[in-house]
């Protein structure tokens, strides 16, 4: 063999290298770059593998061998680096195949799978609580005894996996197996004991990552360039991979995540998924795919879009992460306010409006509703129709309010109550411009208008340029696009004004909008129909369903928050979660009554002081009301543990427990939450609790988004979460109590 070859790694043989010690990792960095350069180089002593016509071995240092599978031509993937005693004595414990279901190469090494099945059984057991009694079983049953062989194989078990997957009893077991198993194995065979059926694994685990075509078990080539091969996609990203810090969203997606980041869609498109399924990380690797594809010449950027400051802030630092500054450079990185007011500053400059936010814009109500001695509706119901009804379907008249729609607004309102509350509105707005504010909503309105304006003008002017030669050459730039390609991350909050904003901005095609979000976290109370705006994502809807970040124990309780609630899709259809999983597990969610709000205080002091741990920002204390937040940092800090609360910059501080309205946590993850509060008439409001009889609509409205908003602060912790409440236990926490015990309803 002579010439240059490429070398990728496969996943999870990452894993074992890592734990190698320090100069082995130091040697395989050389390794690499020999190799790649000149496979042939005598050093190396590359050699094939008795009885594995694809299996080669390479000398890293004395010790140390690569295994290395040969996909064809000179594309080699590093599987394995062992030490030499592990590779010759028994040829037979590795195994590689192309999986007939996905398509997709994996390899496997059944002696290290079977100790770590072994180590498994000895494990500790994770979860906290009262040990169970030993029962005397005189038989143990095999967890998969209820499953063929075939079965198994055609949910895309590893075939070579199939023996010994027939003896394992525990879970423990189960989870040692998983650890080198290749991922689909590892799915499936989590989701069966998790209790889902043969049928359901099939329909939610599999199918969404087979091969789209027949699979030919010798092609390893084409398998290289399937999703299903979850490789290193090119050789700086091995590099990367053996680097400390390693983080690896960077180079190892999963194959649903990859079909959706590299898919050509021919208009909007959407992807949905539960929390921590990697939305974000999709809208990432989007943002580099559409990037890499653009036009050298081609300088119109690329935005990247989200709800607040310290999300886009995030996303820019990952971005840079990911793909480096030549791609972050072609890329606009802004949240969707910001976006906004920008937008209107370029097209009014000068103005010196200030904004304000809803808790401000509601006392402006309820001034001039003093003012006016208006009684008949309150500051909150006449700000969410401003918002909602007359803003969020850019409502410009009396009349077109008199025909605007209501649907699911709560009480309905009659012809002569509409005219009164139009003319509130106008002395609102007069209100607000007189003081030279103006809320959220309206710059948004108004940016959305100055966009359309804009796209108008544009679409006017190409068509002139077609239809007539006498059109001059402009060097304007309002007749260029604004951005080639929009993504969006955390849709589901988005506003109506928003989106028209955004579809003014970017030309309708293939691949114009990506975006990503999950309406069951929707926390600010913007319905939308996107179809109704002119983003028409029917047909490219794609759902993630395996999370990253939580755990099997934290995401049944999370999903015991939602309940029996409805959720929409964004664009009137019905959307649910089913298929959410997660591969990850540990400690059981720990539910804390306490008989005062003093109490629950103290409760949480000591937690945090039980951890004890020098992380403190890897622990996040959620409560439901802004003066909750002043008083855990203050009981914190008279504890003396360091604590800051989260700005609606994010948090200041790095080293101090972080504290929050559960607002603020859209988006963040912890190792550790406590979510302090959770009691009713707090999570959902004594405000809206207070609508069950007068408004029932609106109640379901104001029940639904405190479900959310304690889902989302739920689905942050990566590991370890705790609830705790004084007074009656929220009702979102379901029926059963077990005071000082450990655990949720499912
Ligand atoms: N392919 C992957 N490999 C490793 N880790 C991943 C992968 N995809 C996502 N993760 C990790 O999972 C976690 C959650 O990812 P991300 O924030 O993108 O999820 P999300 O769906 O946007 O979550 P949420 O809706 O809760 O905000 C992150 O820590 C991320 O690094």
């Amino acid at each position: 063999m002579q010439g240059e070859a490429t070398l990728r790694l496969l996943d999870k043989a990452d894993r074992e290298i890592f734990k190698l010690p320090r100069e082995v990792k130091g040697a395989i960095y050389d390794f690499q770059h020999k190799f790649r350069r000149d496979p042939a180089n005598p050093g190396l002593r590359f050699k094939q593998l008795k009885g594995h016509p694809r299996l080669y071995s390479a000398r890293v240092n004395q010790d140390y061998r690569a295994l290395l599978l040969h996909a064809g031509d000179s594309d080699y993937i590093l599987v394995a680096v062992k030490h030499r005693k592990d590779v010759y004595d028994n040829l037979d414990r590795f195994a590689y195949q192309i999986n007939p279901v996905t398509g997709g190469i994996e390899f496997l090494d059944l002696v290290s799978i079977e100790e770590t099945i072994h180590s498994g059984a000895s494990r500790p057991d994770p979860r906290p609580g009262p040990a169970p009694e030993p029962v005397p079983t005189p038989e143990p049953k095999t967890l998969f005894a209820a499953f063929t062989a075939e079965q198994l194989l055609s949910l895309g078990v590893a075939e070579p996996l199939i023996g010994l997957i027939a003896k394992i009893t525990t879970e423990d077991e189960l989870l040692g197996l998983t650890e080198y198993a290749p991922q689909l194995t590892t799915e499936v065979l989590l989701a069966l004991h998790d209790g889902r059926t043969y049928e359901e694994v099939l329909d939610q685990v599999t199918t969404p990552v087979a091969a789209d075509e027949p699979v030919d078990a010798e092609d390893y080539q084409t398998a290289l360039t399937r999703p299903a091969t979850q490789v290193t996609t090119d050789d700086t990203a091995l590099r990367e991979a053996l680097e400390d810090g390693f983080e690896r969203w960077r180079v190892f997606l999963h194959p649903t995540q990859r079909k959706v980041v590299e898919r050509e869609y021919s208009g909007p498109a959407r992807v949905s998924g539960g929390p921590g399924t990697g939305k974000t990380i999709v809208a990432l690797h989007r943002v580099k795919h559409l990037v890499d594809r653009l036009g050298p010449g081609d300088d119109t950027p690329v935005l990247l879009t989200t709800f607040n400051k310290n999300l886009a802030a995030d996303l820019r630092q990952r971005l840079l992460v990911l793909a480096g500054n030549e791609t972050a450079r072609r890329v606009e990185i802004v949240n969707i306010d910001k976006l906004a007011t920008q937008i209107v500053a370029d097209a009014e400059p000068g103005g010196h409006r200030r904004w304000i936010d809803d808790t401000k814009a509601l006392q402006e109500w309820e001034h001039l509703l003093d003012e006016q001695g208006e009684t008949r509706w309150d500051a909150e119901f006449l700000h969410s129709e401003w918002s909602h009804v007359i803003l969020g379907q850019s409502i410009n008249s009396r009349a077109d309010y008199f025909r605007a729609r209501r649907a699911g607004r709560g009480r309905p309102i009659s012809r002569e109550d509409r005219a009164a509350i139009w003319q509130l509105v106008e002395r609102y707005v007069k209100r607000l411009d007189e003081k030279e504010v103006w809320t959220y909503r309206q710059v948004a309105e108004r940016a959305a208008r100055l966009e359309i304006e804009r796209a108008r003008r544009r679409a006017s002017y190409e068509a002139d340029q077609i239809s007539s030669v006498k059109v001059q050459r402009e060097s304007g730039i309002w007749h260029r696009p604004r951005y080639r390609h929009i993504v969006v991350d955390e849709a589901q909050d988005l506003s109506a004004a928003h989106w028209k904003m955004l579809r003014a901005m970017v030309p309708e095609g293939p691949n114009d909008i990506f975006l990503v979000g999950d309406t069951h976290q929707r926390i600010y109370g913007n319905y939308v129909s996107l179809g109704s705006l002119g983003v028409n994502i029917r047909g490219r809807s794609s759902k993630l369903t395996l999370s990253y970040r939580i755990t099997q124990e934290n995401l049944k309780a999370a999903l015991g928050i939602l309940g029996e609630e409805e959720w929409d899709d964004l664009d009137d259809k019905r959307e649910d979660l089913s298929g959410y999983r997660s591969v990850l597990s540990g400690p059981r969610p720990v539910l804390r009554p306490a008989s005062t709000w003093d109490v629950e205080l103290d409760a949480l002091v000591d937690q945090i002081k039980e951890w004890d741990t020098p992380a403190l920002s890897s622990i996040a204390v959620c409560v439901p009301r802004r003066d909750m937040v002043a008083q855990v940092e203050n009981r914190l800090g008279k504890a003396g543990i360091k604590a800051v609360a989260i700005g609606p910059d994010g948090p200041k501080l790095w080293d101090a427990v972080h504290v929050g309205t559960m607002h603020r946590f859209k988006g963040l993850e912890y190792q550790r939450m406590i979510l302090a509060g959770v009691a009713d008439g707090l999570v959902p409001s004594d405000r809206a609790l207070q609508y069950e009889h007068t408004d029932p609509l609106r109640y379901r409205r104001e029940l639904r988004q405190a479900r959310s908003l304690l889902f989302v602060a739920a689905t942050r912790a990566r590991d370890t979460l705790v609830i705790s409440w004084h007074g009656q236990k929220s009702r979102f926490l379901g029926s059963q109590e077990s005071p000082g015990h450990p655990g949720l309803p499912g």
